[in-house]
């Protein structure tokens, strides 16, 4: 077994001193060997050196020699074969479908910094020439190109053990902007986070990285999370998990001395809106694509559709009674760890047991540690009234929200809290009452889609996987595709600087032969 419970500091790997975790079997509740020994401050404290000592010869690197690390990651990762996956699936309960789907990701993200890096335009080179004639007074040489932050925290997260984790797209994104990466582990998936973490340690060494480029912590008190947020070497904060975790170290990260960016993942409801025409049309197929993006991970993403916005009358009713069918026919799912299938249970018995909420369907049963699915409906007035009906249930349930006309609909939108997706179900009849609600919704949510469900992010260029508070920290970036790059980039400006002592990026000659913006025109070096 590759798995002893140990962490990696810099090159060296070995066990915290400071308590110990366990990982937990997801469908049992039964502890998993090996214990995991939780970092010291005096672990915390050297992995935050090295990744600052390493910080100006990694970014220094050339791009091509980070690209080749990043790919020797993900063949890393590979060549873990069964173990990953069986230790991943044990912990997080999830499907060995759905975690080999997840390593491809992984890798897949991988991959496309790599790319990211060799095309070069994640460096935003420009060159403004000089105008030494200029009346009435000369202009300066002015030449900017992208620069990496600093060293980067990341905290996976418990629901994507692998995407979103040691070796996830915060990672691949901080390591190919040229940033070294403290991971904490997620107490959810230690045996997991560990072997990613041998991968990367293995990948540096193979591709000859300098040492601090990556660190694997382990945390048995939070209080290693926190000091690595406070740490006045960290630079910038990756986060995927609750509201109150991401809350909790966007607070710790502004009050340093030297406030520090948090882009934090939360918590986020997915409003789908349900259109008169669509509903008419196609209510019972509706249904079934939303029961079965409902169920998906038992619910457990945070693109989950847990707001269902739509106007009463008899299509609406077809969708409910075929969304009931649907889930009754779906098991219960095992959660990811006994505090979130907890969670989960919570926030079903307070909807069922809130007045103006009715229960309008639910999955089969489940038993220990499985969740059930729930839907539930309540009257537009009855959600406006109370803010808790917003809060994230995390996992398979759902709230309809009946309206009594479109302009209803439009209120409760306007009530919404920030989001990661919004989804509109609608046909051609319906355009003219969508438009004027895709202002709002732009205000709302990073992502609008259209007869679908956010559920099964694409890893590309134009997505965006963000959104206003509480979705995320920052509604300005997105943490999944190519541009959470820009996350951990910096612009800086170069003013009559000589050729000789500037970045490759924005010499004369144009060595690296990117593309520029040069006096404000996008232009393709020269052959
Ligand atoms: N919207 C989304 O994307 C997601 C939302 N969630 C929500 O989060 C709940 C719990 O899930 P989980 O993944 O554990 O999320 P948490 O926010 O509890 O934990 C995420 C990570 O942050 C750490 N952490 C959390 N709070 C603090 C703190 N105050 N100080 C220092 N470190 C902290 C955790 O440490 P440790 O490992 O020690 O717990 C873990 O590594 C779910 O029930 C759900 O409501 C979860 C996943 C995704
Ligand atoms: O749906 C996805 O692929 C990403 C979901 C996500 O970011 C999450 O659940 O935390």
């Amino acid at each position: 077994m590759t798995i002893q419970g140990e962490q990696i500091i810099g090159r060296q790997i070995a066990r915290g001193a400071e308590g110990s975790i366990y990982g937990v079997e997801a469908a049992t509740g039964e502890k998993l060997q090996p214990a995991f020994g939780g970092a010291t401050q005096a672990d915390l404290e050297r992995a935050c050196q090295l990744a600052d000592e390493a910080f100006d010869p990694y970014r220094a690197l050339p791009a091509e020699r980070r690209a080749a690390f990043l790919e020797a990651i993900a063949e890393e990762i590979l060549a873990l074969g069964d173990e990953l996956i069986e230790r991943c699936c044990a912990e997080s309960g999830l499907p060995r479908g759905r975690i080999e789907g997840e390593r491809g990701r992984t890798m897949g993200q991988l991959r496309l910094f790599a790319s990211v890096l060799r095309d070069g335009g994640y460096l935003d080179a420009r060159v403004d020439p000089p105008m030494p004639e200029r009346q009435p007074l000369p202009r300066v040489d002015l030449r900017l190109r992208n620069v990496p932050i600093g060293p980067v925290a990341v905290f996976g997260a418990s629901n994507f053990p692998l995407a979103f984790s040691v070796a996830g797209g915060d990672t691949a994104s901080a390591l190919a902007a040229g940033c070294p990466v403290v991971a904490k582990a997620h107490s959810a998936h230690p045996g997991t986070s560990e072997l990613v973490g041998r991968a990367v340690l293995a990948a540096a060494q193979r591709c000859d990285m300098p040492e601090g480029v990556f660190s694997l912590l382990f945390d048995s008190s939070r209080r290693i999370g926190q000091g690595l947020v406070a740490d006045h070497r960290i630079k910038a904060v990756g986060f995927t998990g609750s509201r109150g975790g991401g809350t909790a170290l966007m607070k710790i990260a502004a009050s340093r001395p030297e406030p520090i960016p948090v882009y934090a993942e939360m918590s986020s409801i997915n409003p789908v809106f349900l259109f008169p025409q669509a509903l008419e049309a196609r209510a019972e197929t509706i249904a079934k694509g939303f029961a079965a993006s409902l169920v998906l991970g038992a619910g457990q993403f945070c693109t989950n559709p847990g707001l269902v916005i739509a106007v009463e009358g008899p299509a609406l009713d077809r969708f409910v009674r075929a969304t009931g069918e649907a889930l009754a026919a779906l098991p219960a799912s095992v959660m990811l760890t006994p505090g979130i299938h907890e969670a989960f249970e919570r926030g079903v018995a307070q909807l069922t047991g809130h007045a103006g909420v009715e229960t309008v369907a639910r999955g089969q049963e489940g038993g220990k540690l499985r969740g059930q699915a729930a839907f539930f409906a309540v009257d537009a007035e009855g959600f406006l009234a109370d803010p808790m009906l917003q809060e994230e249930v995390f996992g398979a349930s759902s709230l309809l929200v009946r309206c009594r006309d479109e302009a209803e609909m439009r209120r409760v939108a306007e009530r919404l809290e920030g989001q990661l997706t919004a989804a509109l179900h609608i046909e051609a009849g319906d355009h003219e009452a969508v438009r004027p609600l895709l202002p709002l919704l732009e205000r709302k949510a990073g992502r609008i889609l259209v007869n679908g469900f956010g559920t099964g992010v694409e890893v590309g260029h134009a997505m965006v996987h963000g959104g206003p508070f509480p979705a995320t920290a920052d509604g300005r970036s997105t943490s999944v595709g190519s541009k959470a790059i820009e996350r951990f980039l910096r612009p800086v400006c170069y003013q009559d600087m000589p050729d000789d002592l500037l970045p490759p990026a924005l010499q004369n000659a144009n060595p690296e032969r990117l593309w520029r913006r040069v006096d404000g025109v996008l232009t393709q070096p020269s052959a």
